[in-house]
Protein backbone atom coordinates (compact mmCIF):
# COMPACT_ATOMS: atom_id res chain seq x y z
CA UNK A 1 0.00 0.00 0.00
CA UNK A 2 2.59 2.51 1.03
CA UNK A 3 4.89 1.14 -2.35
CA UNK A 4 2.29 2.03 -4.32
CA UNK A 5 1.25 5.35 -3.15
CA UNK A 6 5.23 5.93 -3.26
CA UNK A 7 5.25 5.09 -6.76
CA UNK A 8 2.43 7.35 -7.48
CA UNK A 9 4.18 10.06 -5.83
CA UNK A 10 6.71 9.51 -8.26
CA UNK A 11 4.87 8.78 -11.51
CA UNK A 12 3.03 12.13 -11.09
CA UNK A 13 6.50 14.08 -10.13
CA UNK A 14 7.97 12.15 -13.15
CA UNK A 15 5.41 12.62 -15.71
CA UNK A 16 4.22 16.24 -14.50
CA UNK A 17 8.03 16.98 -14.80
CA UNK A 18 8.33 16.08 -17.93
CA UNK A 19 5.33 18.24 -19.07
CA UNK A 20 7.09 21.48 -17.47
CA UNK A 21 10.78 20.13 -19.22
CA UNK A 22 8.72 19.96 -22.25
CA UNK A 23 6.89 23.09 -22.08
CA UNK A 24 10.54 24.91 -21.09
CA UNK A 25 11.89 23.28 -24.24
CA UNK A 26 9.23 24.75 -26.51
CA UNK A 27 9.57 28.19 -25.10
CA UNK A 28 13.03 28.17 -25.54
CA UNK A 29 12.65 27.33 -28.90
CA UNK A 30 10.55 30.01 -29.55
CA UNK A 31 12.71 32.32 -27.68
CA UNK A 32 15.75 31.37 -30.05
CA UNK A 33 13.31 31.73 -32.81
CA UNK A 34 12.21 35.03 -32.25
CA UNK A 35 15.25 36.43 -30.97
CA UNK A 36 16.70 35.25 -34.43
CA UNK A 37 13.75 36.40 -36.50
CA UNK A 38 13.46 40.26 -34.77
CA UNK A 39 17.48 40.47 -35.27
CA UNK A 40 17.66 39.64 -39.00
CA UNK A 41 13.99 39.95 -40.28
CA UNK A 42 13.26 40.23 -44.07
CA UNK A 43 16.65 39.17 -44.37
CA UNK A 44 15.52 37.86 -47.82
CA UNK A 45 17.43 39.46 -50.92
CA UNK A 46 15.21 41.72 -53.17
CA UNK A 47 17.60 43.34 -55.72
CA UNK A 48 16.84 47.09 -57.27
CA UNK A 49 18.23 48.22 -59.78
CA UNK A 50 18.91 52.08 -61.26
CA UNK A 51 20.41 53.41 -64.46
CA UNK A 52 22.14 56.50 -64.59
CA UNK A 53 23.81 57.88 -68.20
CA UNK A 54 26.98 60.44 -67.61
CA UNK A 55 27.04 62.58 -70.42
CA UNK A 56 30.23 64.13 -70.25
CA UNK A 57 32.24 66.72 -72.80
CA UNK A 58 34.28 63.88 -73.85
CA UNK A 59 32.37 60.79 -73.64
CA UNK A 60 28.83 59.65 -71.92
CA UNK A 61 29.02 56.45 -70.02
CA UNK A 62 25.81 54.69 -68.17
CA UNK A 63 26.36 53.06 -65.47
CA UNK A 64 24.15 49.95 -63.71
CA UNK A 65 23.72 49.92 -59.57
CA UNK A 66 22.37 47.14 -57.90
CA UNK A 67 21.64 46.88 -54.49
CA UNK A 68 19.80 44.84 -51.82
CA UNK A 69 16.56 46.70 -51.21
CA UNK A 70 16.05 45.55 -47.49
CA UNK A 71 20.00 46.42 -46.59
CA UNK A 72 19.67 49.42 -48.37
CA UNK A 73 20.74 51.98 -45.47
CA UNK A 74 23.74 50.67 -44.93
CA UNK A 75 26.59 51.74 -45.85
CA UNK A 76 28.63 50.56 -49.32
CA UNK A 77 25.72 47.96 -50.54
CA UNK A 78 25.35 49.78 -53.95
CA UNK A 79 27.30 47.97 -56.47
CA UNK A 80 28.21 49.32 -60.31
CA UNK A 81 27.70 46.31 -62.06
CA UNK A 82 27.75 47.59 -65.73
CA UNK A 83 29.80 50.59 -67.02
CA UNK A 84 28.97 50.67 -70.46
CA UNK A 85 31.05 53.51 -72.89
CA UNK A 86 28.16 54.85 -75.20
CA UNK A 87 29.95 54.95 -78.92
CA UNK A 88 31.04 58.00 -80.23
CA UNK A 89 31.71 61.43 -78.47
CA UNK A 90 29.99 63.37 -75.86
CA UNK A 91 26.36 64.35 -76.51
CA UNK A 92 26.93 68.09 -77.16
CA UNK A 93 28.91 66.95 -80.29
CA UNK A 94 25.54 65.42 -81.74
CA UNK A 95 24.54 67.53 -84.88
CA UNK A 96 22.59 64.93 -86.62
CA UNK A 97 19.65 63.75 -83.67
CA UNK A 98 18.27 60.88 -86.07
CA UNK A 99 21.58 59.11 -85.01
CA UNK A 100 20.74 59.24 -81.34
CA UNK A 101 19.67 55.36 -81.43
CA UNK A 102 22.89 54.62 -83.33
CA UNK A 103 24.75 55.94 -80.55
CA UNK A 104 22.52 54.93 -77.46
CA UNK A 105 20.96 51.46 -78.50
CA UNK A 106 23.75 48.93 -77.81
CA UNK A 107 24.00 50.24 -74.09
CA UNK A 108 20.63 50.62 -73.93
CA UNK A 109 20.17 46.79 -75.12
CA UNK A 110 23.28 45.93 -72.33
CA UNK A 111 21.12 47.52 -69.92
CA UNK A 112 17.91 44.85 -70.95
CA UNK A 113 20.54 41.96 -70.61
CA UNK A 114 22.05 42.69 -67.45
CA UNK A 115 18.64 43.67 -65.22
CA UNK A 116 16.20 40.98 -64.99
CA UNK A 117 12.99 41.38 -67.12
CA UNK A 118 10.80 41.54 -64.17
CA UNK A 119 12.80 44.69 -62.92
CA UNK A 120 12.66 46.59 -66.03
CA UNK A 121 9.51 48.79 -65.33
CA UNK A 122 10.38 49.52 -61.55
CA UNK A 123 14.33 50.10 -62.96
CA UNK A 124 14.42 54.16 -63.00
CA UNK A 125 17.24 55.70 -65.67
CA UNK A 126 18.93 59.55 -65.02
CA UNK A 127 20.73 61.12 -67.99
CA UNK A 128 23.03 63.71 -66.15
CA UNK A 129 25.03 65.90 -68.52
CA UNK A 130 28.06 68.16 -67.36
CA UNK A 131 29.61 71.22 -69.17
CA UNK A 132 30.02 69.73 -72.79
CA UNK A 133 26.08 70.57 -72.82
CA UNK A 134 26.90 73.41 -70.52
CA UNK A 135 28.95 75.24 -72.84
CA UNK A 136 26.77 74.27 -75.82
CA UNK A 137 23.72 76.32 -74.21
CA UNK A 138 25.59 79.59 -74.50
CA UNK A 139 25.88 79.04 -78.10
CA UNK A 140 22.76 76.95 -79.29
CA UNK A 141 20.34 76.55 -75.88
CA UNK A 142 17.54 75.58 -78.94
CA UNK A 143 19.88 72.79 -79.72
CA UNK A 144 20.90 71.73 -76.15
CA UNK A 145 16.87 71.28 -75.86
CA UNK A 146 16.69 69.32 -79.28
CA UNK A 147 19.15 67.01 -78.10
CA UNK A 148 17.99 66.53 -74.59
CA UNK A 149 14.26 65.72 -75.98
CA UNK A 150 15.54 63.52 -78.39
CA UNK A 151 17.58 61.44 -75.81
CA UNK A 152 14.45 61.24 -73.72
CA UNK A 153 11.93 60.33 -76.25
CA UNK A 154 14.59 57.13 -77.14
CA UNK A 155 14.67 56.25 -73.41
CA UNK A 156 10.69 56.50 -73.19
CA UNK A 157 11.06 54.12 -75.55
CA UNK A 158 12.35 51.45 -73.53
CA UNK A 159 10.80 49.56 -70.80
CA UNK A 160 12.19 51.27 -67.76
CA UNK A 161 11.08 54.15 -65.77
CA UNK A 162 12.65 57.21 -67.32
CA UNK A 163 13.11 59.69 -64.73
CA UNK A 164 14.63 62.89 -67.25
CA UNK A 165 17.38 63.87 -69.11
CA UNK A 166 18.88 67.20 -67.90
CA UNK A 167 21.91 69.54 -67.49
CA UNK A 168 22.85 69.22 -63.72
CA UNK A 169 24.22 72.11 -61.96
CA UNK A 170 27.70 72.56 -61.30
CA UNK A 171 26.82 72.15 -57.24
CA UNK A 172 25.33 69.27 -58.27
CA UNK A 173 28.04 67.70 -60.29
CA UNK A 174 30.64 68.60 -57.17
CA UNK A 175 28.41 67.65 -54.14
CA UNK A 176 27.30 64.65 -55.82
CA UNK A 177 30.74 63.04 -56.53
CA UNK A 178 31.72 63.94 -52.58
CA UNK A 179 28.64 62.41 -51.43
CA UNK A 180 29.94 59.45 -53.91
CA UNK A 181 33.28 59.06 -52.81
CA UNK A 182 32.48 59.35 -49.11
CA UNK A 183 29.43 56.95 -48.92
CA UNK A 184 31.54 54.51 -51.08
CA UNK A 185 34.98 55.01 -48.54
CA UNK A 186 32.10 54.38 -45.35
CA UNK A 187 32.58 58.17 -44.33
CA UNK A 188 29.02 59.01 -43.55
CA UNK A 189 27.71 56.34 -41.62
CA UNK A 190 29.37 54.84 -37.79
CA UNK A 191 28.80 51.64 -38.49
CA UNK A 192 28.85 48.78 -40.88
CA UNK A 193 31.75 49.52 -43.10
CA UNK A 194 34.96 48.20 -42.43
CA UNK A 195 36.83 51.65 -43.42
CA UNK A 196 34.62 53.43 -40.56
CA UNK A 197 35.73 50.83 -37.70
CA UNK A 198 38.40 53.62 -36.36
CA UNK A 199 35.66 56.55 -36.67
CA UNK A 200 35.77 58.75 -33.53
CA UNK A 201 32.24 60.17 -32.20
CA UNK A 202 32.31 63.56 -32.85
CA UNK A 203 34.71 63.42 -35.42
CA UNK A 204 32.55 65.05 -38.22
CA UNK A 205 35.00 66.56 -40.87
CA UNK A 206 37.09 63.13 -41.30
CA UNK A 207 34.96 62.63 -44.73
CA UNK A 208 37.08 63.29 -48.01
CA UNK A 209 37.18 66.00 -50.15
CA UNK A 210 36.75 65.35 -53.78
CA UNK A 211 38.43 66.66 -56.72
CA UNK A 212 37.03 65.62 -60.45
CA UNK A 213 39.04 66.57 -63.35
CA UNK A 214 36.86 66.23 -66.60
CA UNK A 215 37.25 67.11 -70.33
CA UNK A 216 35.72 70.21 -70.17
CA UNK A 217 35.74 71.50 -66.47
CA UNK A 218 36.93 70.74 -62.79
CA UNK A 219 35.16 70.68 -59.55
CA UNK A 220 36.71 70.70 -55.60
CA UNK A 221 34.32 69.69 -53.19
CA UNK A 222 35.33 69.65 -49.12
CA UNK A 223 34.26 70.47 -45.79
CA UNK A 224 35.90 73.72 -45.60
CA UNK A 225 37.59 73.86 -41.43
CA UNK A 226 36.15 76.99 -41.13
CA UNK A 227 33.24 78.67 -43.54
CA UNK A 228 33.21 82.00 -42.05
CA UNK A 229 35.36 83.31 -44.67
CA UNK A 230 33.54 81.75 -47.64
CA UNK A 231 30.86 82.73 -50.40
CA UNK A 232 27.54 81.01 -48.72
CA UNK A 233 26.72 80.78 -52.52
CA UNK A 234 30.03 78.33 -52.40
CA UNK A 235 28.65 76.70 -49.54
CA UNK A 236 26.44 73.72 -49.40
CA UNK A 237 24.31 72.13 -46.76
CA UNK A 238 23.02 68.66 -46.26
CA UNK A 239 22.04 66.45 -43.89
CA UNK A 240 23.31 62.62 -44.45
CA UNK A 241 22.14 60.04 -41.53
CA UNK A 242 22.04 62.16 -38.79
CA UNK A 243 24.74 64.71 -39.02
CA UNK A 244 24.79 67.85 -40.63
CA UNK A 245 27.63 68.43 -43.39
CA UNK A 246 28.27 72.03 -45.02
CA UNK A 247 30.95 71.82 -47.92
CA UNK A 248 32.41 74.32 -49.95
CA UNK A 249 32.02 73.35 -53.82
CA UNK A 250 33.16 74.88 -56.88
CA UNK A 251 33.65 73.42 -60.75
CA UNK A 252 35.76 75.42 -63.19
CA UNK A 253 34.62 75.80 -66.81
CA UNK A 254 36.81 75.77 -69.28
CA UNK A 255 39.51 74.07 -67.00
CA UNK A 256 38.85 70.73 -67.75
CA UNK A 257 41.41 68.72 -69.37
CA UNK A 258 40.80 68.87 -73.07
CA UNK A 259 39.13 72.43 -73.35
CA UNK A 260 42.00 73.83 -71.77
CA UNK A 261 44.56 71.76 -73.94
CA UNK A 262 42.70 73.63 -76.67
CA UNK A 263 42.50 76.86 -75.12
CA UNK A 264 45.87 76.95 -74.26
CA UNK A 265 46.95 75.98 -78.01
CA UNK A 266 44.76 78.97 -79.31
CA UNK A 267 46.18 81.22 -77.61
CA UNK A 268 50.04 80.38 -78.33
CA UNK A 269 48.35 79.99 -81.84
CA UNK A 270 47.60 83.88 -82.00
CA UNK A 271 51.47 84.64 -81.97
CA UNK A 272 51.83 82.55 -85.18
CA UNK A 273 53.73 83.66 -88.12
CA UNK A 274 53.14 80.86 -89.89
CA UNK A 275 50.48 77.79 -89.72
CA UNK A 276 53.43 76.04 -87.62
CA UNK A 277 52.62 76.01 -83.64
CA UNK A 278 55.63 74.29 -82.00
CA UNK A 279 53.95 72.70 -78.77
CA UNK A 280 56.14 72.31 -75.61
CA UNK A 281 53.50 69.66 -74.19
CA UNK A 282 53.86 67.34 -76.73
CA UNK A 283 57.21 65.02 -77.18
CA UNK A 284 59.49 65.74 -79.48
CA UNK A 285 59.13 64.41 -82.72
CA UNK A 286 55.35 64.17 -82.29
CA UNK A 287 53.48 66.08 -85.44
CA UNK A 288 49.39 66.55 -86.27
CA UNK A 289 47.78 68.61 -87.24
CA UNK A 290 44.24 70.65 -86.59
CA UNK A 291 41.43 72.36 -87.82
CA UNK A 292 41.33 75.96 -87.07
CA UNK A 293 37.18 75.80 -87.00
CA UNK A 294 37.90 73.16 -84.21
CA UNK A 295 40.90 74.97 -82.60
CA UNK A 296 38.37 78.08 -82.44
CA UNK A 297 35.39 76.77 -82.13
CA UNK A 298 35.08 76.01 -78.61
CA UNK A 299 33.55 78.87 -76.30
CA UNK A 300 36.79 79.03 -74.35
CA UNK A 301 38.88 78.85 -77.25
CA UNK A 302 37.13 81.32 -79.23
CA UNK A 303 38.90 84.74 -77.78
CA UNK A 304 42.10 83.79 -79.67
CA UNK A 305 40.61 83.27 -83.32
CA UNK A 306 42.89 84.23 -85.54
CA UNK A 307 41.03 85.22 -88.67
CA UNK A 308 43.96 85.39 -91.00
CA UNK A 309 44.56 81.68 -90.37
CA UNK A 310 44.40 79.08 -92.82
CA UNK A 311 41.89 76.19 -92.18
CA UNK A 312 43.96 73.67 -90.56
CA UNK A 313 47.36 74.37 -88.43
CA UNK A 314 50.59 72.31 -87.70
CA UNK A 315 51.48 71.29 -84.50
CA UNK A 316 54.66 69.80 -83.57
CA UNK A 317 55.77 68.97 -80.06
CA UNK A 318 59.13 70.20 -78.60
CA UNK A 319 58.82 68.31 -75.32
CA UNK A 320 59.68 71.07 -73.25
CA UNK A 321 58.09 70.21 -69.24
CA UNK A 322 58.97 74.06 -67.58
CA UNK A 323 58.20 75.93 -71.20
CA UNK A 324 55.01 73.74 -71.20
CA UNK A 325 54.13 74.43 -68.03
CA UNK A 326 54.57 78.26 -67.91
CA UNK A 327 52.35 78.15 -71.04
CA UNK A 328 49.91 76.35 -68.88
CA UNK A 329 50.28 78.87 -65.87
CA UNK A 330 49.08 81.51 -68.09
CA UNK A 331 45.46 80.28 -68.17
CA UNK A 332 45.18 80.79 -64.62
CA UNK A 333 45.82 84.62 -65.41
CA UNK A 334 42.46 86.36 -65.10
CA UNK A 335 43.31 88.28 -68.24
CA UNK A 336 42.95 85.60 -70.91
CA UNK A 337 39.54 84.53 -69.75
CA UNK A 338 36.25 86.30 -71.72
CA UNK A 339 33.78 85.57 -68.71
CA UNK A 340 33.47 85.65 -64.80
CA UNK A 341 32.98 81.83 -64.72
CA UNK A 342 36.66 81.27 -66.27
CA UNK A 343 38.51 83.50 -64.19
CA UNK A 344 40.59 80.74 -62.09
CA UNK A 345 41.45 83.74 -58.82
CA UNK A 346 37.71 84.85 -58.94
CA UNK A 347 36.86 82.11 -56.44
CA UNK A 348 38.49 82.06 -52.88
CA UNK A 349 39.15 78.45 -52.18
CA UNK A 350 39.34 77.69 -48.45
CA UNK A 351 42.51 76.18 -46.76
CA UNK A 352 42.95 72.66 -48.12
CA UNK A 353 42.78 70.33 -45.27
CA UNK A 354 42.48 66.43 -44.33
CA UNK A 355 42.51 64.22 -47.37
CA UNK A 356 41.13 64.21 -50.71
CA UNK A 357 40.00 61.74 -53.30
CA UNK A 358 41.04 62.88 -56.66
CA UNK A 359 39.26 61.00 -59.75
CA UNK A 360 38.40 60.85 -63.64
CA UNK A 361 41.11 62.51 -65.68
CA UNK A 362 43.58 62.87 -62.07
CA UNK A 363 43.32 59.18 -61.94
CA UNK A 364 43.85 58.43 -65.39
CA UNK A 365 46.82 60.81 -65.79
CA UNK A 366 48.28 59.45 -62.52
CA UNK A 367 48.18 56.16 -62.54
CA UNK A 368 49.33 55.98 -66.25
CA UNK A 369 52.33 58.03 -65.11
CA UNK A 370 52.84 55.99 -62.15
CA UNK A 371 52.47 58.50 -59.67
CA UNK A 372 49.68 57.20 -57.61
CA UNK A 373 51.36 55.54 -55.14
CA UNK A 374 51.88 56.86 -51.61
CA UNK A 375 55.60 56.74 -52.19
CA UNK A 376 55.12 60.03 -54.48
CA UNK A 377 54.03 62.37 -51.24
CA UNK A 378 55.64 65.62 -53.03
CA UNK A 379 55.17 67.65 -56.11
CA UNK A 380 59.21 67.98 -56.68
CA UNK A 381 58.56 64.23 -57.72
CA UNK A 382 55.45 64.51 -60.32
CA UNK A 383 58.24 67.32 -61.17
CA UNK A 384 61.09 65.53 -62.04
CA UNK A 385 58.77 62.49 -63.81
CA UNK A 386 57.26 64.83 -65.82
CA UNK A 387 60.34 66.72 -66.89
CA UNK A 388 61.94 63.61 -68.09
CA UNK A 389 58.45 61.85 -69.32
CA UNK A 390 57.87 65.07 -71.39
CA UNK A 391 61.33 65.47 -72.96
CA UNK A 392 61.36 61.47 -74.37
CA UNK A 393 61.03 61.51 -77.81
CA UNK A 394 57.04 60.79 -79.29
CA UNK A 395 59.01 57.16 -81.35
CA UNK A 396 60.16 55.91 -78.09
CA UNK A 397 57.00 56.49 -76.16
CA UNK A 398 55.18 55.16 -78.75
CA UNK A 399 57.04 51.84 -79.40
CA UNK A 400 57.34 51.70 -75.68
CA UNK A 401 53.51 52.39 -74.87
CA UNK A 402 52.29 50.47 -78.05
CA UNK A 403 49.36 49.57 -76.63
CA UNK A 404 47.92 52.66 -75.40
CA UNK A 405 45.06 54.43 -77.06
CA UNK A 406 47.36 57.13 -79.05
CA UNK A 407 45.44 59.85 -78.67
CA UNK A 408 45.54 59.52 -74.69
CA UNK A 409 49.33 58.41 -75.01
CA UNK A 410 49.72 61.77 -76.90
CA UNK A 411 48.33 63.92 -74.43
CA UNK A 412 50.13 62.38 -71.26
CA UNK A 413 52.68 64.98 -71.02
CA UNK A 414 50.40 67.75 -71.27
CA UNK A 415 47.74 66.16 -68.73
CA UNK A 416 50.33 65.52 -66.35
CA UNK A 417 51.73 68.97 -66.29
CA UNK A 418 48.17 70.50 -66.00
CA UNK A 419 47.24 67.98 -63.27
CA UNK A 420 50.25 69.20 -61.63
CA UNK A 421 49.79 73.11 -61.96
CA UNK A 422 45.98 72.53 -61.32
CA UNK A 423 46.60 70.78 -58.13
CA UNK A 424 48.92 73.78 -57.11
CA UNK A 425 46.76 76.32 -58.06
CA UNK A 426 44.47 74.86 -56.29
CA UNK A 427 46.25 75.17 -52.69
CA UNK A 428 47.54 71.34 -52.74
CA UNK A 429 51.36 72.48 -52.70
CA UNK A 430 51.97 71.59 -49.00
CA UNK A 431 49.69 69.01 -48.85
CA UNK A 432 50.37 66.91 -51.58
CA UNK A 433 50.63 63.41 -49.67
CA UNK A 434 46.51 64.24 -48.58
CA UNK A 435 45.32 63.31 -52.05
CA UNK A 436 44.70 59.78 -52.96
CA UNK A 437 44.41 58.82 -56.79
CA UNK A 438 40.86 56.96 -57.24
CA UNK A 439 39.47 55.32 -59.63
CA UNK A 440 36.79 51.68 -58.53
CA UNK A 441 36.71 52.52 -54.75
CA UNK A 442 36.57 48.78 -52.64
CA UNK A 443 35.35 47.39 -55.70
CA UNK A 444 32.20 48.83 -55.47
CA UNK A 445 31.94 51.63 -57.92
CA UNK A 446 33.43 54.00 -59.77
CA UNK A 447 34.31 57.32 -58.27
CA UNK A 448 32.34 60.38 -60.20
CA UNK A 449 28.57 62.45 -59.33
CA UNK A 450 26.65 59.76 -61.40
CA UNK A 451 26.12 57.74 -58.29
CA UNK A 452 25.79 60.26 -55.69
CA UNK A 453 22.75 61.35 -58.19
CA UNK A 454 21.20 58.01 -58.13
CA UNK A 455 21.70 57.92 -53.98
CA UNK A 456 19.89 61.19 -54.10
CA UNK A 457 17.50 60.59 -56.41
CA UNK A 458 16.24 57.51 -55.17
CA UNK A 459 16.48 58.62 -51.46
CA UNK A 460 18.83 55.82 -50.68
CA UNK A 461 20.70 58.19 -48.41
CA UNK A 462 18.04 59.41 -45.32
CA UNK A 463 18.75 62.50 -43.54
CA UNK A 464 18.09 60.76 -40.09
CA UNK A 465 19.96 57.53 -39.06
CA UNK A 466 17.66 54.33 -39.59
CA UNK A 467 16.49 53.45 -36.52
CA UNK A 468 18.82 50.77 -34.79
CA UNK A 469 17.92 47.21 -34.29
CA UNK A 470 15.90 45.71 -31.71
CA UNK A 471 18.82 44.42 -30.06
CA UNK A 472 22.26 45.53 -29.81
CA UNK A 473 25.05 43.25 -30.91
CA UNK A 474 26.29 42.09 -27.71
CA UNK A 475 22.38 41.78 -25.97
CA UNK A 476 21.88 39.81 -28.86
CA UNK A 477 24.25 37.23 -28.55
CA UNK A 478 23.70 37.29 -24.77
CA UNK A 479 20.11 35.90 -25.37
CA UNK A 480 20.86 33.43 -27.94
CA UNK A 481 23.61 31.76 -26.07
CA UNK A 482 21.39 32.25 -22.97
CA UNK A 483 18.73 30.20 -24.57
CA UNK A 484 20.86 27.79 -26.47
CA UNK A 485 21.89 26.44 -22.92
CA UNK A 486 18.72 26.93 -21.07
CA UNK A 487 17.77 24.58 -24.15
CA UNK A 488 20.96 22.28 -23.82
CA UNK A 489 19.78 22.13 -19.82
CA UNK A 490 16.46 21.14 -20.46
CA UNK A 491 16.95 18.95 -23.05
CA UNK A 492 19.96 16.69 -21.03
CA UNK A 493 17.69 17.13 -17.88
CA UNK A 494 14.20 15.88 -19.65
CA UNK A 495 16.54 12.47 -21.06
CA UNK A 496 17.63 12.24 -17.61
CA UNK A 497 14.94 12.42 -15.95
CA UNK A 498 13.15 9.76 -19.04
CA UNK A 499 15.75 7.62 -18.36
CA UNK A 500 15.37 7.09 -14.66
CA UNK A 501 11.62 7.01 -15.00
CA UNK A 502 11.90 4.15 -17.82
CA UNK A 503 14.52 2.25 -15.52
CA UNK A 504 12.40 2.60 -12.59
CA UNK A 505 8.62 1.70 -14.62
CA UNK A 506 11.02 -1.32 -15.27
N1 LIG B 1 44.00 58.38 -70.29
C1 LIG B 1 42.69 58.22 -70.25
N2 LIG B 1 41.93 59.30 -70.43
C2 LIG B 1 40.60 59.12 -70.40
C3 LIG B 1 39.99 57.87 -70.18
N3 LIG B 1 38.65 58.03 -70.22
C4 LIG B 1 38.44 59.33 -70.44
N4 LIG B 1 39.61 60.00 -70.56
C5 LIG B 1 39.85 61.42 -70.81
O1 LIG B 1 39.91 62.06 -69.53
C6 LIG B 1 39.25 63.31 -69.57
C7 LIG B 1 38.16 63.34 -68.54
O2 LIG B 1 37.25 62.33 -68.85
P1 LIG B 1 35.83 62.32 -68.13
O3 LIG B 1 36.03 62.40 -66.69
O4 LIG B 1 35.05 61.20 -68.70
O5 LIG B 1 35.29 63.74 -68.66
P2 LIG B 1 33.81 64.12 -69.07
O6 LIG B 1 32.89 63.60 -68.05
O7 LIG B 1 33.56 63.68 -70.47
O8 LIG B 1 33.90 65.71 -69.05
P3 LIG B 1 33.10 66.77 -68.11
O9 LIG B 1 31.78 66.98 -68.76
O10 LIG B 1 33.96 67.99 -68.15
O11 LIG B 1 33.03 66.17 -66.76
C8 LIG B 1 38.79 63.49 -71.00
O12 LIG B 1 39.78 64.21 -71.67
C9 LIG B 1 38.73 62.09 -71.55
O13 LIG B 1 38.97 62.05 -72.94
C10 LIG B 1 40.84 56.75 -70.00
O14 LIG B 1 40.41 55.62 -69.80
N5 LIG B 1 42.19 56.98 -70.04
CA1 LIG C 1 32.61 64.19 -65.80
Amino acid sequence: MEESRDSRVKRFLTSNGMVILGFIFILCLIALLAVGLVQNKAQSENFKYGIVFDAGSSHTTMYIYKWSAEKVNDTGLVYEIEACKVKGRGIASYRNLQEIPVYMSQCMGRAKDVIPRFKHQETPVYLGATAGMRLLRFDNKELVEKILSSVSSLFKSYPFNFQGARIISDAEEGSYGWITINYLLGRLKEKHSPKSLFWRKNESQSTYGALDLGGASTQITFVPVNETHTSSEMLKHFRLYGRNYTVFTHSYLCFGKDQALLWKMARNATQLQSDLLLEPCFHPGYTTTMATRKLYGSYCSRKFNNLDQGDTIRIQGTGNFLECQRSILELFNASFCNTYDCVFDSVHVPPIWGKFGAFSAYYYTMSFLNLTSEDVSSEEMVTRKMEEFCSTPWAVVNTTFADVNKKYLSEYCFSGTYVLTLLQKLGFTEYWNQIEFLNKINGYAEAGWSLGYMLNLTNMIPAELPPPKPFSRPTYITLMVFFSLLLAVVFILGSVIFQKSSHFWK
